[in-house]
């Protein structure tokens, strides 16, 4: 199975445990790689035979925004099940960063695969 990846997307969402973060959005990172056979879409060059990654991408903006969880797991889990519900999509492998919440470290968060390849 081929590869369609968006990389370093930036969503603002409420997210987090702490009372502080209740209250304002914070910036995550999201790289994402789904499973799908580009054949049929590359040869015919038609883009209703593949997955959109613009539709995907638009999909996330809409689900940071309307979601405030306090876990970053509980974001993955639920936005991973509704991508592959919504776009078919049999194999997904999510990674999410939190570039804000331990100071001394690049970023921090997690990174889980769902499906099959
Ligand atoms: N495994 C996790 N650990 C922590 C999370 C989380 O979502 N998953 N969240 C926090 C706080 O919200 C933190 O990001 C604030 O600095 C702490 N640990």
């Amino acid at each position: 199975m081929d590869i369609i990846f968006i990389e370093r997307l930036a969503v603002d969402t409420v997210i987090g445990v702490y009372d502080w973060e209740r209250t304002a959005t914070q910036k995550l990172y999201l790289d994402v790689q789904m499973a799908w056979d580009i054949k049929p879409a590359a040869s015919s060059d038609n883009i209703a035979l593949t997955l959109d990654y613009a539709a995907v991408s638009e999909y996330i903006q809409q689900f940071a925004q309307a979601k405030q969880y306090e876990l970053v797991e509980t974001f993955a889990e639920v936005l991973t099940r509704e991508i592959m519900d919504r776009f078919n999509v049999p194999w997904l492998r999510l990674k999410i960063t939190k570039p804000a919440a331990v100071p001394a470290a690049a970023g921090v968060g997690v990174e889980i695969e769902r499906g099959c390849r």
